[in-house]
């Protein structure tokens, strides 16, 4: 019998085993509408996908994330007084929508929240998105999100609030007032990140891999890791919602998604974000090849084929007498099947992990016996079989793979280690999103950093703390050792230990309305900056993070943002009109 009874079945939403669809609707089921629970859910907590009974809601709806459409923003003071609670004019629909997101997450009842629910919807009151629904809807679907992860009132609370400040003109005072300056503080950071997000589509930043991959560092050195979090929410429900967009701009979105929002949830861990941001982005950017492969899965993919194998091997351990410590099973996603056919040149069977299962065990003596087990109760496929655990890789990632052939004559992937293996294929140097952003170019990127923001989020996030508990599995766990923003010094996360910080700092460039990311060694000064601006010149006033530069010998921190002033002003103003001052507590990278 297992010593604990953790068997995790992971089962994607839509792969319920108890509500089977027929055929035609297996097509949708692939489509990332559909995967709209958070992560892998368990067995035991499996649920159907969450839908907001809107005034509005169908399963595609087409909302752009700027809606040209939207009437003229409400005055601040109307935005004001519904924060206050002041405002009767609230509809029945509004009322439904609130109720909706309360059935499915009583994080909807706190006061916070729903305080935060009455000020949003006054200030976006009247305003529409491209598809016609009502703008809330889009704020209550963003904090729904966060929800879904566990995330705390005060994220979902900045989560609903997010768009006040630029669409709705609240101000980070009245805002502060009434939340406090914690949730102010999320709402003014993903405003910012939004505006370097626009500058980097304006500057089509996601063509090129290097500068990509240096923004994504720079969002997690900038802002406070929830920000972060809130803006991937706000990107994940617009990319379901693009359909209404005219195709250039779906693909400038779905092109700046897959280089930048994708790969950043990936190293957040947030992994069911990450496919869905990523199919979302093949169906916009590559259509065809989504439509051909969209139907080649529906013989493929076999909805009861994972779940029938997590128990048969479940009962077949019993009888054996092992002990593990979960069994968990997934389906690779399209948008993975896609890539890893062009990466290696493969036809779509020739993907043996299309399904896969991952047994976690005990110690390495209880592996090899499991692969006995395996290959007992299924055909092995030859060839398939690779042994991690006596062979590691060079990065040090140890697992026992292999490939049998299952009841419906389907290949299926087995992985089998140990807890400790485990910790260090999900969190050490041999994390899946290493594994997956080295096969990019990634020079510049700050591993320290995003291991730390990746802590913060997991310990922020009910669903993924339960996901990836204590790094190390001993000792005591961060969550209590460590205040935010820093590492206690006996942290497990903490790189400090391992690193030493004389890597390269990034900072953000912006002239002639064009965003770069330049990397610069450390105690680079503002002068080295300039050397690289093509349109410098003494005629040029400066700002560095909004404050005006008095001193060209001031170093520069990760992070910074320098913008390059015209003489005669752009058509725009001010790049950065609109980007609040950046504050001082960014994550600090460097000891300076
Ligand atoms: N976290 C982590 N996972 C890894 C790493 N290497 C492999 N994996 C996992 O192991 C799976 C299969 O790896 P391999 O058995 O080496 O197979 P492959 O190179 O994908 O080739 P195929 O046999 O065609 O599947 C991957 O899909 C990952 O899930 C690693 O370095 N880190
Ligand atoms: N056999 C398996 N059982 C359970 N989970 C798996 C299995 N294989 C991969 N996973 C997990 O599924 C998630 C998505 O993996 P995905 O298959 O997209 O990429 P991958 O494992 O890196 O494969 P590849 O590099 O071969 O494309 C990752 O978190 C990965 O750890």
């Amino acid at each position: 019998m297992p010593a604990a009874v953790t068997c995790s079945v992971k089962c994607r939403p839509h792969y319920r085993l108890s509500a089977p669809q027929p055929p035609a609707a297996l097509a949708l089921e692939l489509l990332p509408r559909a995967q709209a629970a958070a992560g892998e859910l368990r067995a035991t907590r499996c649920r159907t996908p969450p839908s907001l009974s809107f005034a509005r809601a169908s399963d595609h709806q087409a909302d752009s994330p700027r809606a040209p459409c939207r009437s003229s923003p409400p005055s601040a003071r109307r935005a004001r007084a519904g924060v206050a609670g002041e405002d009767a004019g609230r509809s029945d629909s509004a009322a439904a929508l609130l109720g909706g997101a309360q059935s499915l997450h009583a994080i909807f009842r706190d006061e916070l929240v729903r305080k935060a629910f009455y000020a949003a919807e006054a200030a976006h009151r009247g305003q529409m998105r491209a598809s016609g629904d009502p703008y809330l809807q889009h704020c209550v679907e963003t904090a729904a999100l966060l929800a879904e992860l566990g995330a705390g009132p005060s994220v979902v609370a900045a989560g609903l609030l997010h768009d006040t400040v630029d669409d709705a003109g609240l101000d980070y005072g009245s805002i502060s007032e009434q939340f406090g300056a914690g949730v102010a503080d999320l709402v003014k950071g993903v405003s910012n990140l939004s505006h370097l997000s626009k500058l980097a589509r304006r500057s089509n930043t996601a063509s090129r891999t290097d500068e990509a991959d240096r923004l994504r560092t720079v969002f997690l050195a900038m802002e406070d890791a929830r920000a972060v979090l809130i803006k991937l929410a706000d990107r994940l429900h617009n990319m379901r919602t693009l359909d209404s967009l005219p195709k250039i701009k779906r693909q400038c979105f779905a092109k700046e998604t897959l280089e930048i929002f994708a790969p950043l949830a990936n190293q957040l861990g947030i992994l069911n974000w990450k496919e869905q941001l990523e199919n979302l982005c093949f169906k916009h950017l590559y259509p065809e090849q989504y439509e051909e492969l969209s139907s080649n899965l529906h013989q493929f993919y076999n909805r009861d084929m994972i779940a029938a194998a997590i128990r048969r091997l479940e009962q077949a351990l019993q009888v054996s007498g092992l002990s593990y410590r979960s069994i968990s099973g997934r389906h690779k996603s399209m948008y993975s099947i896609y890539s890893k056919m062009a990466r290696k040149k493969l036809e779509m069977d020739e993907i043996y992990d299309v399904h896969g299962v991952r047994v976690i065990l005990e110690n390495k003596a209880d592996c090899f016996t499991t692969l006995e087990v395996v290959h007992h109760l299924w055909p092995r496929i030859p060839g398939k079989f690779k042994d991690y655990v006596n062979s590691p890789k060079p990065n040090g990632y140890q697992s026992l793979h292999t490939v049998v052939l299952s009841e419906e004559s389907l290949p299926l992937e087995i992985q089998i280690r140990t807890g400790d293996m485990h910790l260090q294929a999900e969190f050490g140097i041999a994390a899946h999103w290493r594994y997956k952003e080295g096969l990019r170019s990634c020079s510049s990127c700050a591993p320290e950093m995003v291991e730390w923001v990746r802590c913060v989020v997991t310990w922020q996030c009910e669903s993924l703390h339960i996901d990836h508990p204590s790094p190390l599995g001993v000792g005591p766990s961060p969550r209590t050792t460590c205040t935010f923003p820093s590492h206690s010094d006996d942290c497990p996360f903490s790189y400090s230990k391992q690193y030493d910080h004389s890597g390269p700092i990034l900072v953000i460039l912006l002239e002639n309305e064009k965003m770069s990311v330049q990397e610069l060694p450390q105690k680079s000064k503002i002068l080295d900056l300039l050397k690289r601006a093509s349109s410098y010149d003494i005629q040029l006033s400066l700002r560095l993070n909004c404050h005006a530069v008095h001193n060209l010998n001031q170093e520069l921190k990760m992070g910074d943002v320098l913008e390059l002033i015209p003489s005669t002003p752009c058509k725009s103003g001010s790049y950065m009109r609109g980007f609040h001052q950046i504050s001082d507590h960014r994550l600090a990278v460097s000891p300076s």
